[in-house]
């Protein structure tokens, strides 16, 4: 199999790539409408973070930029997915992707592993820069990259194969040295999954429940010991239960990794997320800014319009 099999934007398939199936599933307005964030409680959670208003005001974990794009543009052939995107995503925490369908959340998440290249359609200009160098040189090797920037996609996607083949995978196909026993165990466990597959690793990741399967993806991404989690709407296709594990899940990896996450879900956004960048029709980075402030007090119109439900 090559590692460049690539189908439709809604389809972008290659084992070796560990990035099998993007199925985007917009959400409609109504969805967005009913996910304002509102006002609440101040409560602290098991992880000693306070949430205020229901936002993520942990400040202990987020660093200095790790990410650095510089004038990121984007073409599908001649149709222009991003404009100028300028942005420094801090290491560790949790950076929001929020914006309505069709804006370019995706792309610019997908700019980051160079997961486009795999797109015969489109091209990537601009500087983006992992840990001080520029993902694009010539002398980068996008494979290589992605063991550094794993990924999560919406629908679970487990491989017709074994739990514990599922996580060895990545190990496998990248060189990785090391005890793969350990590394799976260890990779299970962070994504909390270890203790409801430890006796029944032989069996096959496609007998998980949904909720499971994500996390065993996550396990998957986390395996190789990548710096970068990017995660496009990984919830979205879960139940409010399995939701919530996963955004539970999030916040404890944002403790050793850069989470980056694309969502729909705005509430979502603000419970999870440290920065929220807005992205708005015409591939447009509108805001970029810490979550509370972005969701409370936007400097931008347009983007307090988008926040208040009054377009979707
Ligand atoms: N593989 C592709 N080929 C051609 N055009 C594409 C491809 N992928 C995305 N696009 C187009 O690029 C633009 C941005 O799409 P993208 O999926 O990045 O937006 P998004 O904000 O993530 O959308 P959604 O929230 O619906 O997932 C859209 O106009 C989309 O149709």
């Amino acid at each position: 199999m090559t590692d460049e099999t690539v189908t439709t934007d809604e389809s972008v398939s290659t084992e070796s790539e560990i990035t099998p199936e993007i199925d985007p599933d917009p959400a409609s307005a109504s969805d967005l409408e009913s996910d304002q964030p509102s006002a609440a409680t101040t409560s602290t959670d098991r992880n000693g973070t306070t949430e205020s208003a229901g936002f993520n005001t942990t400040e202990s974990s987020v660093g200095e930029a790790i990410i650095e794009a510089r004038d990121i543009n984007v073409w599908y052939d001649d149709v222009q997915a991003l404009t100028d995107i300028t942005m420094d995503i801090p290491e560790q925490g949790v950076t929001a992707m929020i914006g309505p369908s069709g804006c370019g959340k995706s792309t610019f998440l997908r700019c980051i592993n160079r997961m486009n290249d795999l797109i015969d359609a489109a091209r990537v200009d601009g500087d983006l820069s992992l840990a001080g160098k520029n993902v694009y040189d010539s002398d980068v090797d996008p494979v290589a990259l992605r063991r550094r920037v794993g990924m999560v996609f919406q629908k679970p996607n487990p491989f017709p194969k074994s739990i514990y083949d599922n996580v060895a995978y990545g190990l496998k196909i990248q060189d990785v040295d090391g005890d793969h026993d350990e590394i799976v165990e260890n990779a299970l466990r962070k994504a909390a999954l270890w203790d409801e597959v430890s006796g029944r690793l032989d069996e096959s990741g496609l007998e998980l429940s949904g909720g499971q399967q994500q996390r065993l993806c996550i396990a998957r991404a986390i395996a190789p010991d990548p710096e970068v989690l990017l995660m496009d709407e990984p919830a979205s296709a879960l139940d409010p239960v399995a939701t919530s594990q996963i955004e539970d899940l999030i916040d404890s990896l944002a403790e050793e990794y850069t989470v980056v996450i694309v969502t729909h879900n705005m509430q979502q956004a603000a419970r999870i997320s440290d920065k929220t960048a807005v992205f708005l029709t015409g591939g447009e980075l509108v805001e970029f800014d810490d979550t509370q402030k972005i969701f409370e007090n936007p400097d931008n119109q347009r983007v307090e319009d988008y926040i208040t439900g009054k377009f979707g």
